[in-house]
């Protein structure tokens, strides 16, 4: 077994075995309460120049499979785990947890008190850490942690995101058929031929499917799934891609996806959703919300030790029930900061009262700070994809009538 130290900004030394890849790596440290779910936290972009440590004491004990990933590579910069189990028990596992994090170079820590180093993220904030197989000189490491960059004002986005647009038409994971669809990758420009390629024959679009446009964060995989399921036909573009260019796909709606570190980190994004409010409809999941907060002249800011597991209580305002819900995110909206005063309030977290969705009173934008796709997680947040598909059919309503 050999040795691993995982060392934070602030002095704390967690001296542990090295699970995964060997090596060195820093990143900021945050907790995640979700008690299964390992391969999608651990392929979620969102955590993009993060290390996860589970709360859950025994991680691994279902192995990894292909199928449950959120995206094809691991985003985490570490994994740091109390045990990790050598002998899954799964009849859809095909390798341990271990082999995985070899293969795709990723470092772990295993063998901590994990309740502890939690309970130090929760008193003092999630902060800076090095994990390291190969410099165990504890003030080394601590030196390499209080030197690293952080996330504050750091473009993370443009790491994880793609590159050139593609289109999606896989639904959601079924027992006993898997995924259903085919996901189409077509790099393209966006020039006429490549418009209609991407949609179908202009005579048909007043029918089914909604014609979304999905701006990518790092979108996790199961948001197209659903968005799939309830209806539409995505095309997904990067995050610089200008809003003329959205709206010369002639979407019925667009979405602002999940994605890592400081919304403010991505002015380019913001510029562009600022030129499509009120231009179409418009929703916003975790990072896609801050962003659609941020163009509307609001201002974001950093929690504690943030939001992130599969068992957070958040109160839709609109209709009075409480859903748990799914969480990753670090940062959150300040929306008394949001000039328009049309902007109201739909959802809060019933642990901190922050900011968990909002919505425009005339214009048909809506966003939240968590994430309806679950995956993992619970699935009471799912009506927010038929939320975004009727905003979508009443808006083509409204203009079939028109016509
Ligand atoms: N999951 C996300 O989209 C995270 C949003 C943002 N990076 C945050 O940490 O708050």
């Amino acid at each position: 077994m050999k040795q691993a130290l995982l060392t934070l900004a602030d002095g704390a030394i967690f001296e542990g075995v090295s699970f995964g890849a060997e090596g060195e790596t820093v990143g900021e440290v945050v907790f995640n309460t979700s008690m299964t779910g390992y391969q999608e936290v651990l392929t979620d972009p969102s955590y993009k120049g993060q290390m996860v440590v589970m709360t859950y004491p025994l991680i691994g004990n279902y192995g990894i499979n292909p199928e449950d990933v959120e995206s094809t590579v691991p985003a985490v910069e570490g994994f740091i785990v109390k045990e990790a189990s050598p002998y899954p028990s799964n009849w859809r596992s095909t390798r341990t947890l271990d082999s995985y994090l070899k293969e795709q170079g990723v470092v772990g820590i295993q063998g901590i008190d994990t309740r502890a180093l939690t309970r130090h993220l929760r008193d003092h904030g999630a902060m800076e850490g090095v994990i390291s197989t190969r410099d165990l000189n504890p003030d080394s490491l601590i030196a390499k942690a209080k030197a690293s960059p952080g996330l504050i004002g750091r473009d993370l986005v443009k790491e994880v995101a793609c590159t050139s647009p593609y289109t999606w038409r896989e639904g959601p994971w079924q027992l006993g058929k898997g995924y259903e669809g085919s996901f189409e990758f077509r790099v393209s420009s966006f020039e006429l031929a490549d418009q209609l390629a991407l949609f179908p024959n202009p005579s048909t679009l007043t029918h089914k499917p909604f014609r979304v446009v999905a701006y990518d964060c790092g979108i996790k995989l199961n948001i197209l799934r659903r968005l799939v399921e309830a209806g539409c036909d995505v095309t997904v573009v990067p995050p610089d891609t200008p809003a003329s260019t959205v709206m010369g796909l002639a979407p019925d709606g667009v979405f602002v996806s999940n994605g890592p570190g400081d919304p403010e980190g991505v002015p380019y994004l913001i510029d562009n959703v600022q030129k499509l409010i009120g231009a179409a409809p418009i929703f916003g999941i975790c990072l896609g919300h801050q962003i659609l907060g941020l163009a509307l002249g609001g201002r974001t800011y950093k929690l504690k030790f943030g939001h992130h597991g599969g068992n957070q209580p958040v109160k839709d305002l609109t209709t009075g029930k409480v859903e748990i819900t799914t969480q990753n995110h670090g940062f959150a909206l300040d929306i008394a900061s949001i000039p328009d005063k049309e902007i109201e309030l739909t959802h809060i977290n019933l642990n901190d009262q922050t900011v968990e969705g909002m919505r425009h009173r005339r214009l048909p934008i809506f966003s939240v700070q968590y994430h309806p796709e679950a995956s993992p997680g619970p699935h009471d947040a799912s009506y927010l994809f038929q939320r975004f598909v009727d905003l979508m059919a009443s808006k083509r309503n409204r203009e079939g009538a028109k016509g």
